[in-house]
């Protein structure tokens, strides 16, 4: 499938350029192509690509990702994940291309203890949800009828960009303990995972645009982020003791919800998505010498 994505060196765009070849060509479009922050001017050289590039469809891996950053950026953070969303589902639905476009678990407050479904109600704590809760919305409301996906991740991790497992092993090999929150609890996800899992839904798209919606894709098992910093401590042999905190001990500019758990299921009968086992990502993601830089 020919696909154009949005994004070139984060996390997911990364793992998307590795698929090129596989049957799929790939063409991916950086800020220096389309910046987002001016979704005007992005529109415009998005329609330029989409002339000499046939894509198929359009997957929207960039995004504004620094969370406590947006707390006081909001403007420009709404800017690429709140009007930008909404901007590339209006060229997707004029070209007739399905969109596939990825948000996250901070859309929820994380009250209670049971995985959020699809069709929850957001309630994000802090500005970086709130932004893309509004890129969800514009998403929806263009309602593509070449179809569309929204697809709710969390905790992604690569070898690449800045990520929590990353953070990890650099904070893991200067120190002897390290505290960590203990009562937010997620379902941390490999990068490439999601790169994969947005093929599928574009595909599937492609043949039937009526699985469009809201759909969740997470690692499994659910872990807080103290389990999650314990087991990249063992895998990569570093003899860093983490310490089990409460959230008020470690604050933060953006509050992070307390549940992070994602309802994957509507994923795995709508598109035979499972639950990536997040444990075996890692121990892939730790033999890339990229992981460690
Ligand atoms: N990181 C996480 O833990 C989570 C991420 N998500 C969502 O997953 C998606 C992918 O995230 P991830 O791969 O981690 O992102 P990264 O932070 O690794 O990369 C961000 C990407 O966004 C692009 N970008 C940022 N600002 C602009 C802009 N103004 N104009 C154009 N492009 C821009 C970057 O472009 P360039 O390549 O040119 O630098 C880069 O490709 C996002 O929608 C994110 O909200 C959801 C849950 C968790
Ligand atoms: C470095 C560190 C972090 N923490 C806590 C802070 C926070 O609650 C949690 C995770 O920290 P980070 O700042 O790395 O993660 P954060 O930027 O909040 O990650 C989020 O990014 C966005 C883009 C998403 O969409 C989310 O799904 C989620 O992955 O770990 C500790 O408790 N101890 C530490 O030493």
């Amino acid at each position: 499938m020919r696909i154009l994505v949005l994004g070139r060196s984060g996390q997911v765009a990364r793992e998307l350029a590795r698929l090129s070849g596989a049957g799929h060509e790939i063409r991916l479009m950086g800020r220096d192509a389309a910046d987002l922050s001016r979704p005007e001017a992005a529109a415009e050289a998005l329609r330029g690509v989409l002339l000499d590039f046939p894509a198929q469809a359009i997957i929207n891996a960039a995004a504004w990702t620094g969370v406590d950053a947006a707390e006081t950026q909001e403007a420009e953070a709404l800017a690429v994940n709140g009007a930008a969303p909404a901007m590339l589902a209006r060229i997707a639905a004029e070209a007739g291309l399905p969109f596939v476009h990825i948000s996250t678990d901070y859309v929820f407050d994380g009250a209670g203890e049971t995985p959020f479904a699809p069709d929850a109600p957001a309630a994000p704590l802090g500005a970086y949800g709130r932004t893309k809760r509004e890129g969800e919305i514009g998403v929806a409301q263009v309602g593509n009828p070449a179809g569309w996906v929204v697809l709710r991740t969390s905790w992604v991790f690569s070898a690449h960009g800045a990520n929590f497992v990353k953070t990890m092993l650099r904070l893991g090999a200067e120190r002897e303990a390290l505290r960590v929150v203990a009562d937010q609890i997620g379902g941390p996800t490999p990068a490439d995972a999601i790169a994969r899992a947005c093929m599928t839904i574009a595909e599937a798209l492609a043949a039937d645009p009526s699985k469009s919606g809201i759909h969740h894709f997470s690692g499994a098992p659910d872990a807080s982020w103290a389990d999650f910093a314990r087991e990249i401590m063992a895998q990569a042999d570093l003899p860093c003791r983490i310490e089990d905190i409460p959230s008020a001990e470690y604050p933060t500019p953006a509050p992070r919800p307390l549940n992070s758990r994602l309802d994957c299921q509507s994923t795995t009968t709508v598109f035979g998505l499972s639950r990536p086992d997040w444990r075996e990502s890692l121990a892939r993601v730790l033999t890339n010498p990229g992981a460690r830089a």
